[in-house]
């Protein structure tokens, strides 16, 4: 009888508790829309707190920012559970907060959430740091490690040359067999980020030797005071480098076997820009079909779906409105990157979008272009696109001068369908399904 007496008291405390906490979330909410005057448009109601819950279990936040986008326009504003987020809808409105000179600099922070904490070593990494002195001068490190300028470009074509020389000879024996083509990709791809983190010329020894070094510099103190910074500053450049590019290879894939027109005008394109020499980064400029389908695939498949997570460190008056500080700021790539409104048919793999009527890529300043944001903008844009395109190009290239990319013969097809909301697809990093297909040896005429 006691303990019933105690578990009905428990669940009253309970139930009150709840309540309580309702009550205060409620008052909150009403005190902050009343006294922040001016806020960005959005959703105000109570159902919003549980639509956010339910998609945040679902991991379908993004399908809701497309509603609200829809509904809002270029800025959506939500306050939830005490935290206030603003959505960029529009490539246009992200250019005008992030990247220019008003408000770049009170945008350039990550907010402290738990898992970016883990991630980022007390704050210590490449990605969730916080942007003062120290981060900039991580990012020029950063560039130097990769070296992928100047005489770095050569050494770059080198490294991916010899790990697909070893994939191809991988490849051989499962030739016109079903394959899970996706993870000898995907180990490959690891292989390469790891062979240039030990990649130095003439000086056979590893990245880790050049942080080192790099601590006995003036400035770089704080590196040798706190080992942290290099072990974080690797782990960061491994994970934002691999996930990212693992969905994009294997995506660009995906797309190609279920486009089979679109593999075959780039087989055309490389017969006649690089032949059966090994390709080069600088065919690149000359090999506009190629370019637009790896801008085509980062726009399909947008595996960052609500990228460059930022916080307002100030108050910022945008356009007359005022965007408070603390507000997270979320790139909405996935709505604008699938607006029908801009790209016509948004979820079919169409390369030529990208080209001109004599089959030229666009410019960069062209609006569809522009319309395009796969690397984030402003202080926090991504340090490795170009890092990212060499290699996908790369990647591409080689295999499609030897290879014809065919369905499996005992298996379904995985269907380029990025709008679903699959298992394995879901993350803050989406990535591809995995699919089986035939690698089918090119037979060439001419
Ligand atoms: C297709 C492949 C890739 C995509 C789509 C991608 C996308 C992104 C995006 C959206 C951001 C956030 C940008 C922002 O806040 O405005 C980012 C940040 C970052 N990416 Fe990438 N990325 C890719 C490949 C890479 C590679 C290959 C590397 C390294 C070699 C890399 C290193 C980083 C780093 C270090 C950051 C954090 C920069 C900072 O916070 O200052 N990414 N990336």
């Amino acid at each position: 009888m006691v303990e019933i007496l105690f578990q009905s008291g428990t669940s009253t405390y309970l139930i009150l508790s709840v309540l309580l906490a309702l009550t205060v979330y409620a008052i909150f909410l009403w005190l902050f829309n009343k006294t922040v005057k001016n806020l960005p448009p959005g959703p105000r109601d109570w159902a919003t707190t549980w639509k956010i819950m339910k998609a945040t279990k679902e991991q379908t936040m993004h399908e809701l920012a497309i509603e609200w986008a829809r509904r809002y326009g270029p800025l959506t504003f939500i306050t939830y559970l005490g935290q206030k987020i603003l959505y960029l809808n529009s490539a246009d409105i992200t250019r005008q907060l992030l990247a220019s000179d008003e408000s770049k600099f009170l945008l350039a922070d990550r907010p402290e959430i738990t898992p970016s904490k883990l991630a980022a070593y007390n704050g210590k990494d490449l990605v969730f740091s916080k942007y003062d002195a120290i981060m900039k001068k991580k990012r020029r490190l950063f560039h130097n490690v990769l070296h992928l300028y100047g005489d770095g470009i050569e050494k770059f074509e080198n490294v991916v040359s010899g790990e697909m020389d070893r994939l191809m000879t991988e490849l051989e024996q499962f030739e016109n067999q079903d394959i899970e083509f996706w993870r000898y990709l995907a180990r490959s791809l690891k292989i390469v980020i790891y062979i240039l983190r030990t990649w130095v010329p003439d000086k056979p020894r590893g990245i880790a030797d050049l942080l080192f070094d790099i601590e006995n510099k003036p400035g770089y103190q704080w590196m040798e005071e706190d080992s942290q910074h290099a072990i974080a500053f690797l782990m960061s450049l491994f994970w934002s480098a691999h996930l990212t590019s693992r969905a994009t290879v294997l995506g660009v894939f995906l797309c190609l076997l279920n486009y089979p027109a679109v593999t075959k005008k780039l087989q055309e394109e490389i017969d006649h820009i690089v032949g059966d020499r090994l390709p080069k980064l600088e065919d690149k400029s000359n090999m506009p079909y190629m370019e637009a389908t790896i801008i085509e695939t980062l726009r399909l498949i947008s595996q960052v779906p609500a990228c460059g997570l930022r916080t307002c460190s100030e108050n910022i008056n945008f356009d007359g409105m005022t965007i408070p500080k603390g507000t997270r700021i979320m790139i909405n790539n996935w709505f604008f990157h699938h607006n029908e409104d801009i790209f016509e048919d948004p979820w079919t793999f169409k390369p030529e979008r990208f080209l001109d009527d004599n089959g030229g890529l666009l410019p960069p300043d062209h609006p569809l272009r522009k319309s395009l944001l796969p690397f984030g903008i402003g202080l926090r844009s991504c340090p490795g696109e170009i890092f990212a395109r060499s290699r996908v190009f790369m990647f591409v290239t080689l295999i499609l001068q030897k290879y014809d990319i065919l369905p499996p013969v005992n298996e379904k097809l995985v269907l380029a369908d990025f709008q679903a909301n699959h298992e394995d697809a879901r993350g803050f990093i989406r990535q591809v399904q995995p699919y089986k297909c035939r690698l089918q040896r090119r037979q060439r005429t001419g």
